[in-house]
């Protein structure tokens, strides 16, 4: 137990050098500490899913160590359990119950329950929950699962593409609840999303996953600072001392008159670098969040 480092016990999760799957965060640590909502992006077979359930111990991990409040997520008290909610992407709500019965099954494994919240998010969202679960759309069990998994008000609330499946009035709803949730700035949400604008509107951090590894980890904006496309013009006019790395330049496109650059890693040396050494006119755009996955990821 980590009871003398008064910082780690702060972090709700630490994943060390975790690999499962296909995951494999050798040599990278990821935290979650209190306040923070953070953002799980990746394409599809990314491994999001395949880390979130290495992270609350639903599969076993082939190499690494995950600390939940400064458990194992194996061997979770149940005090501490209470404290986790989850929304798998394929909810494991049980179908033959009604969404009222279901909520008052879950309900008997927590101490606390906030019935207020419940009722509101019931309402707003217009569940319902006279309906067998089997016969609710995908929607409304996708709410019921989202109610079931706030009403305990856990500290860490993990959530595997929570939207998908909602029309635009209950996601924003969702959004809105989220940030209430984290306004206290004493609990953390963990979500993976590909609908970028909601991750705009609420995460403060980006896990940015890319075939199991992460290769991003750090603040949203910043991240969205670090892409830029360079927009140059023809015939281009650049002393031979410009230092930008393939690495760097991820993608060119050329066309007559102009070229595009698009840059990761973008920071003020570079952009100092570039207006030293760059002698034929060019413009720095910056990019939304959306179009700055799509640069990493093609
Ligand atoms: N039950 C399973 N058995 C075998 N392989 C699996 C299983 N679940 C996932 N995988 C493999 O792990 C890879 C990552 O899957 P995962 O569900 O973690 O991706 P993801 O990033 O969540 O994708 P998506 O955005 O489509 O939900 C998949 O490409 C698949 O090959």
């Amino acid at each position: 137990m980590n009871d003398r480092n008064p910082a780690v016990l702060e972090t709700l999760v630490t994943a060390k050098d975790v690999a499962l799957g296909v995951v494999n965060c050798a040599g990278q640590t990821l935290t979650i500490m209190p306040g923070q909502v953070v953002g799980l992006l990746g394409k599809n077979g990314a491994g999001k899913t395949t880390l979130l359930d290495g992270l609350l111990g639903y599969t076993f991990l082939n190499a690494g160590e995950v600390s939940l409040f400064g458990h194992k997520p194996t061997e979770l008290p149940a005090d501490v359990c209470s404290q986790i909610g989850f929304v798998a992407q394929q909810d494991d709500l049980l179908p033959w119950l009604t969404g009222s019965e279901m909520l008052a099954a879950t309900r008997l494994f927590y101490p606390h329950w906030n019935h207020q919240l419940v009722d509101r998010l019931l309402d707003r969202w217009s569940v319902p929950t006279w309906q067998k679960v089997s016969d609710m759309s995908v929607g409304e069990r996708q709410k019921l699962a989202l109610v079931a998994a706030m009403a305990h008000e856990p500290k860490l609330l993990v959530l595997d593409e929570p939207a998908a499946s909602l029309d635009q009035l209950a996601r924003r709803a969702l959004i809105g609840e989220l940030i209430d949730i984290v306004a206290d700035g004493e609990r953390s949400i963990l979500l993976s999303s590909h609908i970028f604008s909601d991750i705009e509107r609420v995460a403060s951090e980006v896990w940015l996953l890319e075939k199991g590894r992460i290769t991003y980890q750090g603040g949203l904006d910043e991240l969205k600072e670090s892409v830029v496309r360079l927009h140059l013009s023809r015939p281009l006019q650049v002393n031979g001392s410009l230092a930008l790395t393939t690495k760097q330049v991820i993608r060119t496109e050329v066309n007559t008159g102009r070229e595009t650059w698009i840059i990761r890693g973008w920071n003020e040396a570079l952009a100092a670098e570039c207006a030293a050494q760059i002698t034929s006119p060019y413009q720095v755009e910056a990019l939304g969040l959306e179009d700055a996955f799509v640069e990493i990821s093609q």
